[in-house]
């Protein structure tokens, strides 16, 4: 028995309100009381009132409550229901139930409060009960489907409308990327028209359809794509950091023409130098080019040599654009010595060649199929109560229904890839599958990645050394909350939840990827906070890595252009009408311009890494933890600062403020 004052806390965002009464019960360890209340909840508000029960309630270990609509359903988002408990002398106790999800229909919702997981092993299995109803509703509503052979499994949604409502985007952000649609679809209609008398016979053309740039590094990469040093600088710190490495060897498929001793005396000087790079595009080898309202694209497998100055400048050295083979067993060699239009043509082959990689395995495979696997394992394995689900669901926000959007528009039959890229056409699924044939645990983690690529310690690596400390703040935020949770290494062995979110993730979401190193199992805290690192770095730093450059580096489509209409040269003698009948035309250089400013762009709703407003966790453990996560990536900022005063080409990308908290586009 006592007195105890409850509050109802709404969500912000729009329609979060409901018309629908809602009615409340109390659950105690001993009773439990139906308040008989009956509120409106009403859009970002708190609304309190309190109660006197004459039961002997217990500890509160639930609230439940139920939306009763008389004729029409109105979803109501709540965000947490908290209750004060004032019982005869002892202090005024707070418990809070976060719920943070959509309140439809008119059954029962359970809310257990923020320490449940912790007691649950004392509570008559009270606890036990609800995660298992919990899970099997879930697992309803999260199902699993292979979109295509080969590649991770999805969300069983064929499209965004067919999600849960608690997947969907809120209103503002739905209202913003239709308003950016419908204003793309426009800008491309408008710079058709423009062009359709004007000339595109040069390579200043592009400027036509070039409205301003986005933004002031896209103003520069229009000026400098053409300079050596600009372009070999991109494979360090651009849009695709995740392909360089360093040379070991000479690669094998390095054939050597006659005649070329001395380039073989410089790669030979370099590797012994430690200074020879390589980018090797072979996954591309042999992929089946698209065809375009009729006209048939072409596709290269390139390889890139470059050597890394003492100033920390990366030069290209030579590219070769196809693997030897038996019709071409010694492939042409490209130089910077090469007349201009020749060496220029060949490193936009390159750049398209990284175009697909970087866009289909680097950010799509490797960080949005990647999310999609651990938010769907996520929801069909872990209770709402429990840690680790608290710990990664604000880094799932949003995932399912951009990926959803993405099958839909982007890879789709129809979509981006079939009107305006060279894989296109069904080589882009061929590439994704190839992709994940390698796709492997180590490469999802910088520390082991950059290791295995030679990257680390390298002075003008800026992606490297952010990503690196990146990881060091998630693995210390992430090593806080699991201790406080598991107190022991027996715990996490003997938690079936988490072992069953383990073996989703890595023998159904990726298809027995136990074979490429992911686990099936965790045997330790250390083991379980480094798969869970790599999660939320994933999730939040890999992703603004590979995204955001987008907009700096796709939209001079030159640099970077998304199909090439001609077959690779094979001399030297390149002109001008040579380069621009290979690149884009007009129509697929604006798709492109759109698509990257779309999906590159600063979202307007974008919460900033560790700063989430839900509150899964209560009580000053979890809080310290996630303060000093909050520290620890604020002093990272102001590191990041500095260091881009001195630099002619900031590294933004992976500045904490900037890196969006999970994957919304
Ligand atoms: C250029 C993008 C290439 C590959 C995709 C890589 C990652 C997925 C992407 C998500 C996109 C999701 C939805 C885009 C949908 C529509 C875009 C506008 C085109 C249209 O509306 O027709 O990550 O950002
Ligand atoms: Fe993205």
């Amino acid at each position: 028995m006592g007195r105890y004052r409850v509050r109802v806390a709404t969500g912000n965002s729009a329609f979060s309100g409901s018309n629908n009464q809602v009615q409340l019960w109390l659950v105690g360890l001993r009773a439990e009381v139906e308040l008989g209340l009956r509120l409106r909840p009403a859009r970002g508000q708190m609304e309190d009132f309190e109660v006197d029960v004459s039961e002997d309630l217990g500890p509160l270990q639930f609230v439940k409550l139920r939306k009763i609509h008389l004729l029409i359903k109105d979803a109501w988002f709540c965000n947490h229901i908290t209750v004060w408990v004032f019982e005869q002398s002892m202090e005024e106790k707070e418990i809070v139930f976060p719920c943070y999800r959509w309140v439809e229909g008119d059954g029962i919702i359970c809310l257990p409060e923020t320490t449940a997981w912790m007691i649950r092993n004392e509570s008559q299995g009270l606890f036990q009960k609800h995660q298992e109803e919990e899970l099997k509703a879930r697992r309803t509503l999260y199902g699993w489907v292979s979109w295509k052979k080969g590649i991770p499994l999805s969300v069983a949604a064929a499209s965004e409308k067919d999600l849960p409502l608690d997947a969907r985007f809120h209103e503002e952000k739905k209202v913003d990327f239709e308003r950016t649609r419908v204003v793309g679809v426009t800008e491309i209609a408008l710079k058709r028209l423009y062009t359709l008398l004007s000339s595109w016979n040069s390579l200043e053309d592009f400027d036509q359809i070039f409205w301003g740039g986005k933004s002031a590094l896209a103003k520069r990469v229009r000026l400098s794509w053409k300079d050596d040093d600009f372009f070999g600088y991109q494979f360090l710190n651009g849009v695709n950091p995740t392909l360089l490495r360093k040379s070991s060897s000479l690669p094998t498929r390095l054939v050597i023409p006659p005649g070329t001793e001395d380039l073989k005396a410089q790669l030979e000087r370099k590797l012994q130098e430690g200074c020879l790079f390589e980018v090797d595009f072979s996954l591309l080898a042999g992929i089946q080019a698209n065809v375009i309202q009729g006209e048939r694209q072409h596709l290269a497998a390139p390889l890139l040599m470059l050597k890394m100055e003492p100033d920390g400048k990366l030069l290209p050295m030579v590219i070769q654009l196809q693997l030897p083979g038996s019709d071409s067993p010694v492939p042409p060699l490209f130089l910077p010595s090469d007349p201009s239009l020749t060496w220029l043509l060949a490193k936009a082959w390159v750049k398209n060649s990284d175009f697909q990689l970087h866009e289909l395995q680097a950010h799509l495979l490797k960080t949005h199929l990647m999310a999609e696997v651990f938010a769907v394992a996520t929801m069909r394995c872990l209770p709402g109560m429990h840690p680790i689900f608290k710990l990664l669901i604000p880094h799932l926000r949003y995932t399912l229904e951009i990926n959803t959007r993405a099958r839909t528009k982007l890879i789709s039959n129809g979509g981006f890839f079939d009107q305006a890229v060279n894989t296109g056409g069904g080589g882009h699924l061929d590439v994704l599958r190839r992709a994940t044939t390698c796709l492997t645990y180590r490469s999802l983690c910088p520390p082991d990645d950059l290791a295995d690529r030679g990257l680390l310690g390298v002075p003008s690596a800026f992606y490297a050394h952010d990503a690196v400390r990146l990881w060091d703040i998630i693995s210390r935020y992430v090593q806080g909350i699991v201790q406080l949770h598991y107190l022991e290494d027996e715990v996490v062995r003997s938690d079936p939840e988490l072992q069953a979110w383990c073996r989703e993730i890595t023998e159904i979401g990726l298809c027995k990827a136990q074979e490429r190193g992911f686990p099936v199992s965790f045997q330790s805290r250390d083991e379980l906070c480094h798969f869970v690192t790599m999660c939320i770095f994933t999730c939040t730093a890999q992703h603004s890595a590979v995204n955001q450059g987008q907009l700096d580096w796709y939209t001079w489509v030159p640099n970077a252009p998304c199909t090439m209409r001609q077959p690779p040269p094979t001399t030297k003698d390149v002109t001008l009408e040579m380069v621009m009948a290979t690149m884009p035309n007009v129509h697929q250089a604006c798709i492109q311009m759109t698509i990257s400013w779309h999906l590159g762009r600063f979202q307007p709703d974008m919460v900033p890494l560790g700063h989430h407003k839900e509150q899964y966790f209560s009580g000053p453990g979890p809080q310290a933890v996630l303060n000093r996560f909050q520290e620890d990536l604020y002093t990272l900022e102001r590191e990041i600062v500095a260091r881009n005063e001195s630099l002619d080409l900031p590294y933004e990308y992976l500045k904490p403020s900037r890196i969006e908290n999970s994957i919304t586009i």
